[in-house]
């Protein structure tokens, strides 16, 4: 099996605790070790936000942000690396060929941003829909997709299941300035309904749940599923 993990910043290295990125490590290692072939993609939570916050105070432009935004996500993927050791490729692809080569030598990819005007959720979904994943899974700080963000809403709904088309509606009014909060970005959305690649959001803080969702099908997120699927079992 072939799955690509979107491990965002904010469950990776809320702050920088190195036993934490360990755990994330441990469980890509049990993927691999149950012959899985993984392409990790790291965000950059707090630290990116503080950096462009920072920034945008000092008047820098959206692109600047967004640039300043990538470094950050490049140096949390570097942390995921060390933790990796010899099991992932030496340094974070900046584009999907460099992370399909090392897919393909039986390394672990890992990738932080790519371009401006996104997040690395778009980065997921494109890698995903690049090395033709059969599964991918956003390890993110709330358990799934829901009708309002749930930090701020007490009577947020989670969705347990979406198509494509019903999450690219959900999260396209959502705003997206650099460093913005929404659980996969609007072009992360289209990208998996245009691909109809499966994807499962969940709470990634405890990355076994992350390595169950990928080996069993068990979690308690949001299966985004493929338009006209009507099986209402979770996919296994
Ligand atoms: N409708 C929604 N469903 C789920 N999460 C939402 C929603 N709207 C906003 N959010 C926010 O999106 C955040 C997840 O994205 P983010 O903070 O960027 O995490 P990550 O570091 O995993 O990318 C959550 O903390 C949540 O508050
Ligand atoms: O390909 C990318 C990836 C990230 N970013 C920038 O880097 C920030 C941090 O990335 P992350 O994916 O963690 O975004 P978040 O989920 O925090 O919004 C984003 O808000 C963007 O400003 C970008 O411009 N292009």
């Amino acid at each position: 099996m072939r799955v690509v993990i979107s491990i965002g910043g904010s469950v990776l290295a809320p702050g920088l605790d190195a036993g934490r990125v360990a755990g994330h490590a441990a469980a890509v290692e049990r993927l691999v070790e149950a012959d899985c072939e993984v392409g990790a993609v790291v965000g950059g939570g707090g630290v990116a936000r503080d950096y462009i916050g920072a920034a945008r105070r000092l008047d820098a432009n959206e692109v600047q942000l967004d640039q300043i935004g990538i470094d950050v996500t490049r140096i949390n993927a570097r942390l995921l690396i060390s933790a990796l050791g010899d099991r992932a490729a030496p340094s974070p692809a900046h584009e999907y060929e460099g992370a399909g080569e090392a897919l393909r030598r039986g390394d672990v990819a890992v990738m932080g941003g790519v371009m401006p005007g996104q997040t690395t959720d778009a980065v997921a979904a494109a890698l995903a829909e690049y090395v033709d994943a059969d599964l991918l899974v956003y390890a993110t700080s709330v358990d799934g997709v829901f009708s309002a963000d749930p930090d701020a809403d007490p009577d947020a709904e989670q969705h347990a299941r979406l198509t494509g088309t019903e999450l690219v509606d959900l999260v396209a009014p959502m705003s997206r300035g650099a460093g913005a909060s929404a659980p996969v970005d609007l072009l992360a959305a289209k990208l998996i309904e245009r691909s109809k690649m499966r994807t499962v959001v969940l709470d990634g803080t405890d990355p076994e749940r992350v390595a169950a969702a990928v080996l069993h099908g068990d979690h308690s997120g949001t299966d985004v599923v493929p338009e006209g699927s009507h099986d209402p079992e979770r996919w296994t």
